[in-house]
């Protein structure tokens, strides 16, 4: 069974949660806003396996019970915010671990996704598919610039992006901007996104990023009472209720389209085509 324990590291402002054995994220708070930061630390490139996806969901449940006042979701991997899910999750796999698997993301996302407290995703590399969901699940997005990339590539490898993935790109870029983007499995460079809103601010550095996250909850900290928390329940709830009605059903189509021969041909030449990149 797993706990997480907190602990003061140093004399003051941040105290530590360590997770598992194997760290595939690192968190820490601050004393003085409660507001957490989590990295993804997951070698080579915070690919999503069963394992980080779990790791995320059990935080998301700590930082709901201790009232957490913000999130930062970023990454402590150089140039890499995240691959998207771990295509191996995907391949010569077998229906009962595939069906955990897409359980588990669909439970992690939801946390995120329904987190009560305000969430920024500080986006510090590439950020594909899953890794784009996972931005875009957060209240506000800040990106470095200038050439890390962001966007729904799954029409890339012959997979369809889930409705969920699509339906949250169109509630913050639109209908037409989405089917443009998600049918032609566009990437987008950080001065791209932040033309079409797919991220709400760019920054030059990590000391930019981090002030202007400071800001966000500035802005944010002071409001009283629950409204911010309704008002974005209220905003997210259309695509929330569709996703609860549909889960069972979608993971069954999952599994079948993914244990599909054809699927599988297409991740091996995938990951062949990644391996041979030059
Ligand atoms: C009626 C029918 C209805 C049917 C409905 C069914 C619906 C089915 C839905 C199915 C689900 C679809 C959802 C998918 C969402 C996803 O997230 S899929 C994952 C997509 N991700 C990617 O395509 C990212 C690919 N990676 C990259 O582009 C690059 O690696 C990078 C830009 C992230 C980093 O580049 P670089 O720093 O140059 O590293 P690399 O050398 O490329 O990679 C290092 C190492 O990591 C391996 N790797 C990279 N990405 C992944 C990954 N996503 N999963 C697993 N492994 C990955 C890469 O192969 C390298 O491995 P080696 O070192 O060569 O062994």
């Amino acid at each position: 069974m797993y706990h997480l324990k907190k602990f003061n590291v140093t004399s003051g402002k941040y105290r530590k949660l360590f997770s598992s054995v194997a760290k595939v994220i690192d968190v820490s708070t601050d004393d003085k806003t409660n507001i957490t930061r989590v990295y993804l630390q997951r070698p080579p490139v915070n690919s999503l396996n069963s394992h980080l996806l779990t790791e995320i969901s059990y935080i998301m449940d700590d930082l709901e019970k201790t009232k957490c006042k913000g999130l930062v979701l970023t990454s402590n991997i150089v140039n890499i915010f995240s691959a998207g899910l771990d295509l191996t999750e995907f391949y010569k796999t077998d229906i009962q671990k595939l069906s955990n698997f897409w359980t588990t993301l669909q439970n992690t996302w939801l946390k995120l996704y329904t987190a009560t407290f305000p969430t920024v995703a500080l986006i510090n590399g590439h950020s594909p598919a899953a890794g784009c969901l996972l931005a875009l699940s957060c209240d506000y997005r800040i990106m470095l610039s200038p050439h890390y990339t962001i966007g729904f590539n799954e029409a890339k490898i012959g997979i369809p992006a889930p409705f969920w993935f699509i339906e949250v790109m169109q509630s913050i870029i639109g209908s037409r901007k989405t089917e443009l983007s998600v049918l032609t499995g566009q990437m987008y460079k950080t001065d791209e996104a932040l033309a079409i809103g797919l991220i709400d601010e760019t920054a030059i550095n990590l000391t930019e990023a981090e002030s202007k996250v400071n800001s966000f909850f500035k802005n944010i900290i002071a409001f009283p009472g629950k409204s911010r928390s309704l008002m974005k329940k209220d905003c997210r709830d259309h695509i929330v209720q569709k996703f609860l009605l549909k889960k069972d059903e979608e993971r069954e189509l999952v599994i079948e389209f993914i244990m599909n021969p054809k699927t599988q041909k297409n991740i091996e030449l995938y990951f062949k085509a990644l391996q041979n990149k030059v």
